[in-house]
C-alpha cells in the first residue's frame, strides 16, 4: 500500500493545467484569473476631493478668512476655471480638484453668507484631498493566478475590464455504483439506501471550481458500468463510487481496465479510503472511489479538491493543514494515516466518539479533520495536532 502523499504525487502526475477562457467580469466570481490584468486608466484619473465642502487656496487658510465662492465643482461634472486669490469653489466628493485649489474645507468648517464664506475656528486640518493615482496607476498589475474574490473583481472593474481570462473549470463526471441504490426523491426498495455520495461530491467538487455531472447510476453488472464510462466521455476526471473493494459485485477496477483505464496505484494507507485507485483513460483522469460515504467524502477533501486546484492552474499542492491543541487524549494510530472527525470547541479540537465509515451525520456534525500520522502514539490534552477545515 502506498502513502497519502506518493498516492496524491501520482494523481498529480493524472493531470495538467486547463486552457482558459474569457467571460464577463460579472460572471468571474470564484473563477481562477488565467493572466496578469494591468489597469488601463490611472484611478482616480484626476485629483479629487474627498469630502462636501469648498476648494481654495491652502496658504489663505486661518481663522476668518472670508472668500468669494464663484463656481460649483459636483462629481462626473469639474469647473474648467481657476480658483484665484480670496476664491472658493463649492465642491462635491469625487469632483475633480479645480486649478489653483490645493485644500478642500469641509462645509461643517465654514459660515456661508450669499456667495461668501468665512472659515471657522479649529479648522480640520487636513487637506482632503485625494491625489490622482492614488489607488492604482495606469500599468500597475492584478497577477494570475489567483481565485478572484468580490474585492478583486471591484478592482478588475474599476481598472476599466469589462472581461477577464480564467482558467476553464475542470469537468468532472460522477457515477454511483451499486444494485442497492437509488436518487434521492425515488421511493427505494426494502434492500435499498439513497445514493448520497454523488451529491455530497458534487456540492465539494463545485466548491473548489470544477463542474460536476451526476451520471445515471451504474449497476453491479459489466454493461451497466460501461454504459455509465461511456456516458463520462468528455470529462476531464471520471469519478466513481463504491464497487472498488474486494467483494464478488466490486467491478469498478475489472470494467475500467477492460475499457483501457491505465492503474496508476489500487489502495492507499489511509483511514478511511483504503480502497482507492486512480488511473489514466483516454485523455482523463479516473479516480475509484471507496463506496463508504464518510470514506468518499474524505478522499473528495484530501484528493480529488488538490486535482482540481491543480487543474485550475493553483499548483500541485496538498490541501494545507491547520493546528490546534488538543481537548481530549487520542489512543495511539495504526499502520493507516487517519483523517478523524472532529469538533473546534474553545478548549480545542474533540474526536468524535464514533468513526465509522458509514456515519455521515457525524461527518456533518464535524467542523475538521484531525490528522493522525501512520503509528501516531497516543496523544494527551493539550499536545498540538494538524486538521484539515472541514
Ligand atoms: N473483506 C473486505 N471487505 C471490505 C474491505 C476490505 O479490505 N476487505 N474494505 C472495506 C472498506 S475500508 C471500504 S471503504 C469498503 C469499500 O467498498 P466499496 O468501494 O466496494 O464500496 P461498496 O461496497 O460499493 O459500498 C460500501 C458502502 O457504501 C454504500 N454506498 C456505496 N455507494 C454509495 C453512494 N453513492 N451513496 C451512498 N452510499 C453508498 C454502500 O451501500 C455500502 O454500504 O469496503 C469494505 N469492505
Ligand atoms: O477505508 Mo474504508 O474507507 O475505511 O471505510
Amino acid at each position: 500500500m502506498i502513502t497519502v502523499d506518493e498516492a496524491l504525487e501520482a494523481l498529480f502526475a493524472l493531470v495538467t493545467a486547463l486552457p482558459s477562457e474569457e467571460v464577463p467580469l460579472a460572471e468571474a466570481l470564484g473563477r481562477v484569473l488565467a493572466s496578469d490584468v494591468a489597469a488601463r486608466r490611472d484611478q482616480p484619473p484626476f485629483a479629487a476631493s474627498a469630502m462636501d465642502g469648498y476648494a481654495l487656496r491652502n496658504d489663505e487658510v486661518r481663522h476668518g478668512a472670508r472668500f468669494e465662492v464663484i463656481a460649483e465643482a459636483a462629481a462626473g461634472h469639474g469647473f474648467d476655471g481657476a480658483v484665484g486669490a480670496g476664491q472658493a469653489v463649492r465642491i462635491f466628493t469625487g469632483a475633480p480638484l479645480p486649478k489653483g485649489a490645493s485644500r478642500v474645507i469641509i462645509q461643517e468648517d465654514v459660515t456661508r453668507k450669499g456667495d461668501g464664506i468665512t472659515l471657522n475656528e479649529d479648522l480640520d486640518p487636513k487637506p482632503h484631498i485625494r491625489p490622482k493615482g492614488c489607488d492604482f496607476r495606469i500599468g500597475e498589475v492584478m497577477s494570475a493566478p489567483r481565485i478572484l474574490r468580490p474585492a478583486d473583481i471591484a478592482l478588475l472593474a474599476s481598472m476599466n475590464c469589462a472581461t477577464v481570462s480564467v482558467t476553464r473549470r475542470p469537468v468532472v463526471a460522477l457515477i454511483s455504483t451499486g444494485d442497492e441504490l437509488v436518487m434521492p426523491g425515488d421511493s427505494p426498495g426494502p434492500d435499498q439506501i439513497i445514493a448520497s455520495n454523488t451529491f455530497g461530491l458534487k456540492a465539494l467538487l463545485e466548491s473548489h471550481g470544477a463542474k460536476a455531472r451526476i451520471l445515471p447510476i451504474a449497476r453491479d453488472r459489466i454493461p451497466s458500468l460501461e454504459t455509465a464510462f461511456g456516458l463520462a466521455a468528455g470529462a476531464d476526471l471520471v469519478v466513481t463510487i463504491g464497487g472498488a473493494s474486494v467483494g464478488d459485485h466490486d467491478l469498478v477496477g475489472q470494467v475500467a481496465g477492460q475499457m483501457g483505464m491505465d492503474r496508476a496505484f489500487y489502495k492507499v494507507a489511509m483511514r478511511p479510503g483504503k480502497p482507492l485507485m486512480a488511473g489514466r483513460m483516454g485523455a482523463a483522469a479516473m479516480v475509484g472511489l471507496p463506496g463508504n460515504p464518510v470514506s468518499a467524502m474524505v478522499c473528495g477533501q484530501v484528493f480529488l479538491a488538490p486535482m482540481i486546484r491543480a487543474m485550475l492552474g493553483l499548483g500541485a499542492r496538498r490541501t494545507s493543514r491547520l493546528t490546534a491543541r488538543l481537548a481530549a487524549p487520542l489512543p495511539p494510530n495504526g499502520p493507516r494515516e487517519h483523517y478523524m472527525r472532529a469538533r473546534l470547541t474553545p478548549e480545542g479540537l474533540v474526536a468524535e466518539g464514533r468513526q465509522d465509515s458509514s456515519l455521515l451525520s457525524v461527518l456533518a456534525e464535524a467542523d475538521a479533520l484531525l490528522v493522525r500520522p501512520v503509528n501516531d502514539p497516543a496523544r494527551t490534552t493539550g499536545e498540538t495536532v494538524e486538521y484539515l477545515d472541514f
